[in-house]
């Protein structure tokens, strides 16, 4: 029987709340879950070959005319996110000419490091893509970029580097927060899975909600499927937040609009939310 929905599920701890009370038995003969990197998923949502998922708002922001936001999930941090992080050999400052590897995983924080160095430094730097691998990236590099569960695994590891967590960088120069990674849908799956997206949209926002109220839970979850320690996953999801709100969505925009103005953007970019309906028009203002 072919199953309704294709939805993504992005590879690293940060999203665990939004799986960790979802049960996936309960939809196993309408829906199919991807796992994967962000930049992956974000291909493969352009590609329509994923309908729903966690994908990086960058790449939100470069198909807005295609897809909605879900409402009330994103992954935000509203000063330091603790797993984006760039790691240099020298101050940040002193950057100007150097060569700066990034992760082939992201598109969001590739860009806002683009944002940081160009824009708020001034800086001219040269990029080069490859897979996050701190020590090979830092055979030829000056500094590298990298996220998710490497990021975490390269800050323990690693103490040798100057080491700057992205998302803190932005909220001292914008005062916003930083929305990572937003819970996007293809327009053009929704007319025919309506009410099966709000059931899911629905599990979701239960499973989140039930996460952070048991918080020991997701503590013991993170340990199970990814190692460290209590007091280091307390910490870490205690600085990530997951509920898209209005100050989110405004910081949202704000880095689009950096991006724009950088080029790396065609346009402006609005969020626009899902409303619950088959036919969803609804766009989200200032
Ligand atoms: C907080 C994080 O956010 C992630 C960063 C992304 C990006 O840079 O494109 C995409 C999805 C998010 O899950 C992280 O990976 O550490």
């Amino acid at each position: 029987m072919k199953k309704h929905l294709r939805i993504g599920q992005i590879s690293y701890s940060n999203t665990l709340p939004v799986y960790l009370f979802f049960d996936q038995e309960r939809f196993c003969d309408r829906i199919d879950f991807f796992q994967q990197v962000p930049a992956q998923l974000n291909r493969e949502m352009a590609a329509g070959n994923i309908d729903v998922g966690p994908i990086s708002s960058f790449s939100y922001g470069e198909h807005a005319d295609d897809y909605f936001a879900l409402p009330g999930l994103s992954v935000t941090a509203d000063g330091k996110v603790r797993s984006i992080y760039l790691f240099s050999k020298r101050p940040m400052e002193e950057l100007n000419g150097a060569t700066v590897s990034l992760t082939n995983t992201s598109a969001t924080s590739v860009n806002l490091l683009k944002i940081i160095l160009q824009k708020f430094l001034g800086l001219q730097v040269s990029y080069k893509t490859e897979e996050p691998d701190l020590q090979t990236m830092m055979q030829h590099a000056d500094a590298c970029l990298l996220i998710g569960d490497d990021a975490l695994l390269a800050y323990r590891n690693h103490k040798e580097y100057h080491v700057y967590d992205l998302a803190e960088l932005w909220k001292n120069q914008t005062g916003y927060p930083m929305t990572f990674a937003v819970w996007a849908v293809r327009k053009a799956a929704i007319e025919e899975n309506a009410a099966l997206l709000a059931d899911v949209h629905a599990a979701f926002l239960a499973s989140k909600t039930k996460s952070l109220e048991l918080f020991d839970r997701l503590i013991e979850g993170a340990i199970e499927r990814y190692g460290g320690n209590a007091e280091g996953w307390d910490v870490y999801f205690r600085g990530l937040s997951y509920h898209f709100t209005e100050q989110d969505r405004k910081g949202l925009e704000h880095y689009f609009q950096c991006a724009y103005e950088m080029g790396l953007l065609p346009s402006p970019v609005k969020v626009t939310l899902w409303d619950g309906t088959a036919h969803s028009k609804t766009t989200i203002t200032n």
